[in-house]
Formats: C-alpha cells, sequence, structure tokens
C-alpha cells in the first residue's frame, strides 16, 4: 500500500526538536511533502542559523520515514525559504525586507557568520543575478587562471537548478565515499571539484531544490575531503532569491565575483546580486562583463553588439572593482562545452589571457583580506 502524508506526520511523531523536545510533525516545519511511488521528499523549515543544530533532525527524520513500509527512497532538506512556524520571519526574509527599504542591519543584527572549513584558506563566490550569462564558464576558468597562478584550487559547484561544472571539466562517474558520509573530491586539470550534479539526481524536482539548500552546501563544504586549499570557488545558483541568500550566509565567504553580460536587464540583475553579498557582509570582489564583444571567428573582426562597457560602467556606479572583461567568442563556448577550459586547453589565447588578468585582481585582493572576521556585535 502506498505510503501517505499522515503516515509519514506520524513517524515525525518519534522525531524530537533538539531545543524544545517538541515532536516534529506538532512542530508545523515539515512543508512540501511530495509521494512519488516509493520516493519521499520532503523540507523541514529553519532558521539559516539552525542549520547545525537541525542537520541531527534532518538525518533522524530520514530514516524515521525510510524506515515505514514501501518506502524506497527518502530526501529530507533543511530550508530557509520558508520561515518556520514561530512567527518571526527568518533571517533571510529579514534581510531581503532590509534589502527592499535600503536599511541595514540594526545594533546586533548582523547574521551569525558560519565557520571556516579546516584546511580551506578562502572561499569566493562566483555569482549572477540571473541565469545563462556565463557564470560556471567564468567560475571553471577563473578555477584553472588561479591554479595557473601557483595557488591550490577547488571548485564547488553549488548551482542546484543547473549543476554544469562536471560537463565543462569533462567529468563522469560519481566521487567516492571514503570515510563514514566524507566523499573525496573528483580531481580535473590539477583542481579538486565537487558538485551538487553528483549528489541529486536529475529528476529531482526543480521545486524541491530550493529548499535543499542548507543541507546541500553543508554536506558539501564540510564533508568532502578538500584538504589543503589556497581557495575553493563556489560556483552559485543564479539568481538573488532566498535559496541565493541563505548560501551567502552559510557560506564562510571571502568575498564574491559577479558575472554579467553587459545588457541593461542583465546589469540591473547585477546590481540586486552585489546588494545581496553587501546585506550579508560578503565583500565584493569585483565584477566580470562576459560576453563583452563578438569576435568574429572567420576574419577576427571585433563587434561591441551589445555597446559593451555597460558592466564597467555599472561598477564604478556601485563603488566595486571592476575585474575584466571576456569576449563572446566560439573557442570559449566549445572548449566549456566539451569539458577542456580555455584556460586548460589554449592559455596561451587571448581568451585566456582575459581569463589570466581577472584571476590576478581576485589574487590580489584576496591576500589583501583574510577569511571574514566575526561579526562586532553593537549593544547600544
Ligand atoms: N564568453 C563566452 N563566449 C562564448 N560562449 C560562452 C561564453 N561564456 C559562456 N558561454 C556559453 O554560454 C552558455 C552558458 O554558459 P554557462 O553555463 O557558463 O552560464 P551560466 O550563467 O552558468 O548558466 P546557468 O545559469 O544556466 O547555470 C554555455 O554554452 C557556454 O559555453
Amino acid at each position: 500500500m502506498a505510503v501517505t502524508q499522515a503516515d509519514i506526520l506520524r513517524a515525525l511523531e518519534l522525531v524530537k526538536l533538539p531545543a524544545s523536545g517538541q515532536s516534529l510533525s506538532a512542530s508545523g516545519r515539515v512543508a512540501n511533502v511530495l509521494i512519488d511511488g516509493g520516493k519521499v521528499i520532503f523540507a523541514i523549515g529553519i532558521d539559516p542559523t539552525e542549520a547545525n543544530a537541525m542537520e541531527p533532525v534532518r538525518k533522524a527524520a530520514e530514516s524515521a520515514v525510510g524506515g515505514l513500509p514501501g518506502v524506497t527512497q527518502v530526501l529530507v532538506g533543511l530550508t530557509a525559504d520558508k520561515a518556520p512556524s514561530r512567527g518571526a520571519p527568518s533571517p533571510a526574509a529579514q534581510a531581503r525586507q532590509q534589502a527592499h527599504a535600503g536599511h541595514s542591519h540594526g545594533p546586533g543584527g548582523a547574521p551569525p557568520k558560519p565557520a571556516g572549513i579546516p584546511g580551506v584558506k578562502q572561499i569566493i563566490a562566483v555569482a549572477s543575478g540571473k541565469g545563462g550569462v556565463g557564470k560556471s564558464t567564468t567560475t571553471a576558468n577563473l578555477a584553472v587562471a588561479l591554479a595557473t597562478l601557483g595557488l591550490k584550487v577547488g571548485v564547488l559547484d553549488a548551482d542546484i537548478y543547473g549543476p554544469s561544472v562536471p560537463k565543462i571539466f569533462g567529468i563522469t562517474g560519481k566521487p567516492k565515499l571514503i570515510q563514514g558520509r566524507t566523499l573525496a573530491p573528483m580531481e580535473a586539470y590539477g583542481l579538486k571539484i565537487m558538485s551538487i550534479g553528483f549528489l541529486i539526481d536529475e529528476e529531482t524536482p526543480m521545486i524541491w531544490r530550493g529548499p535543499m539548500v542548507i543541507s546541500a552546501i553543508t554536506q558539501m563544504l564540510r564533508e568532502v575531503a578538500w584538504g589543503e586549499l589556497d581557495v575553493l570557488v563556489v560556483d552559485m545558483p543564479p539568481g538573488t532569491g532566498d535559496a541565493q541568500l541563505t548560501m551567502a550566509q552559510q557560506t564562510p565567504l571571502a568575498g564574491a565575483v559577479i558575472v554579467s553580460t553587459p545588457q541593461d536587464l542583465a546589469l540591473l540583475d547585477a546590481r540586486r546580486g552585489v546588494a545581496m553579498f553587501k546585506k550579508v557582509e560578503v565583500p565584493i570582489l569585483g565584477i566580470v562583463e562576459n560576453m563583452s564583444y563578438f569576435i568574429c571567428p572567420e576574419c577576427g573582426h571585433r563587434s561591441d553588439i551589445f555597446a559593451h562597457g555597460g558592466a564597467r560602467h555599472e561598477a564604478d556606479r556601485l563603488g566595486v572593482p571592476f575585474l575584466g572583461e571576456v569576449p563572446l567568442a566560439m573557442p570559449i563556448r566549445e572548449t566549456s562545452d566539451s569539458g577542456r577550459p580555455i584556460v586548460a586547453s589554449d592559455p596561451e589565447s587571448s581568451h585566456a589571457k582575459a581569463y589570466l588578468m581577472i584571476a590576478r585582481q581576485v589574487q590580489a585582493s584576496l591576500s589583501g583580506s583574510k577569511l571574514r572576521a566575526a561579526p562586532r556585535i553593537v549593544i547600544e
């Protein structure tokens, strides 16, 4: 007999919340229950600050529901997309409201910063205000370029909506479990690589991917044997919604690179991206203008099809560094889509040199910044 929502809630009565001892079913935190034959997927609503404390609850919920007759697979995610049922809005929602209202955090109101990853010196995010602007291509080439400069580099593909890093690096297969829950990262071009694409199957419904962000990012950051890294480059999900904000809050970021194309609409989204990171007090390392101008593959002629230079202008306006421009060029697309990022496969090309210039600037600003310090809490 197929499992029902009532069966699931009954099983979750046995799972207790650490602080109150209340049962998970009674807490009203269980949301987005999807039942597909023997497959059960649901989310547990939390404040982003509770992510670590609620991880054991998530695991207990998974095993409680996994024990029900007829259940073959269970996926449970912690989500801050939905405010928990305690009346107060989640910090993610508060931050978003403040972003709209143009307020900064009040006294003591800065969100607590997550702990760093042992062995990983600095973590940077590559983000974009909207999809399809070349964020993953930039992540991959920037990572190879940073390695070319002599750094030990890892790449974490946290783009829950379209994990494309495995394809860009030509990686197939699954990472190996090396101890308990710890995964060995995959390797390519001297980089350590982990992707959300290795952890969720392609059929996971889109609507459920947002709620997965906290548990997915926690797992990929803390349950992967990264070893010693100078820099871990995180390919963020595109956009500036709650999922992205939560991820920016939950990751101990030293800074963020924003990728934009030169069109006005993309720049508007890039501005939102800058605002999002500023809101959670992550320094903006700079803006990259991708697909800045077009190089004709036949004659090498350059055309500024989108009136290039918009991102440089926008960076000036926002008072953040402009890191450089990358042309819309066939070899970039071909190498990226065939698993050989151009900085690795044609390091002497002008395109690879554009990424190297960006990497040099990123390295320079990182060497001037340590991992984010804990926030200063002011009590007035
Ligand atoms: N500078 C460039 N020149 C030519 N093609 C490019 C360039 N940058 C990216 N592309 C191509 O554009 C497509 C989208 O790029 P990519 O996947 O990097 O974007 P994205 O912003 O990460 O997208 P998504 O939001 O879907 O994750 C890919 O086919 C990629 O090869």
